[in-house]
């Protein structure tokens, strides 16, 4: 992988609902190892705007490049977007990983299962290859000793570390967080946080939409503050939390988390 060209990059990112404009043009550059933080109140974007990068809500206009390569779109007559080449689409999609807030693990699959059905069933990796690099991702998040599990029999947080690890087996270049604690239960926060910290440290390139200040102050490398579908505040984060260039971010940052 390149230095120079970004992992990821984002040109006038537009996204109405209706007459909603929800995100006003958004541009945002990642460079390979770069944990950008998204931050922002309740409404202003941050998720559409991760949605928006991997095409899980389609971008009214707007530029994805994915190390270099341009996410090729076409205009449809009510002027709506869609990807112009489906297989792109996926083979692209396999460069962003994404974390759900919810986990989206398959209920019916065990935990192995779930880590190993892309790399079987999207990549053609060999189930054998898939078993033990899968093995290896729960160890590293500490779920090996529950890879046979059914989602529903473990808890929130062991959801969540074998959603990463299910993330991280496609081998992406980029992982995309959507507020991935927001549903546990407080005292189950920590561990997945952990899980993100260690990646964060090990060089991965990732987006995390996040109300946890916290993280967002101390691991990631740039912070994006959103408001209104627009980004008001973007910076390293000792900048954007102890010097805030704008009153919203200093508003924002008043707000008890
Ligand atoms: N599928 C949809 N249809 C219509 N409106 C939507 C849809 N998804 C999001 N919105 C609206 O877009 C706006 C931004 O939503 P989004 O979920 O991106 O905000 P957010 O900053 O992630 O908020 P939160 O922190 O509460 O998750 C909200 O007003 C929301 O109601």
């Amino acid at each position: 992988m390149s230095k120079n060209i970004p992992a990821l990059q984002v040109e006038g990112m537009i996204k109405n609902f209706g007459d909603h404009e929800v995100l006003k043009g958004i541009d945002l550059t990642a460079h390979t190892g770069d944990v950008i933080s998204i931050v922002g109140s309740s409404g202003s974007g941050k998720s559409t705007f991760l949605r928006c990068i991997n095409l899980l809500e389609t971008p009214n206009a707007g530029k994805v490049h994915v190390h270099g390569e341009l996410i090729r779109m076409k205009t449809l007559k009510d002027g709506s977007q869609e990807a112009a080449d489906k297989r792109q689409l996926q083979r692209i999609r396999t460069k962003l990983a994404m974390v759900f807030q919810s986990f989206n693990l398959w209920s019916h699959l065990t935990i192995l299962e779930n880590v190993i059905e892309a790399p079987v069933h999207v990549l053609g990796v060999p189930k054998k290859e898939a078993i033990e690099r899968a093995d290896a991702l729960l160890q590293k998040v500490g779920m090996y000793e529950r890879r046979d599990y059914y989602p529903g029999h473990v808890s929130g947080g062991q959801q969540q570390r074998a959603a990463i690890a299910r993330a991280l087996a496609i081998e992406p270049e980029v992982l995309l967080f959507d507020e991935p604690t927001s549903a546990l239960d407080p005292e189950l926060v920590g561990e997945v946080l952990k899980v993100m910290t260690d990646l964060a440290e090990e060089g991965r390139t990732m987006l995390v939409v996040t109300h946890e200040m916290g993280f967002a102050k101390g691991v990631s490398s740039h912070v994006m503050y959103l408001h209104q579908g627009r980004v008001e505040e973007f910076g390293n984060p000792t900048d954007v939390f102890e010097n805030p260039k704008s009153e919203r971010m200093k508003q924002f940052l008043q707000r008890d988390f």
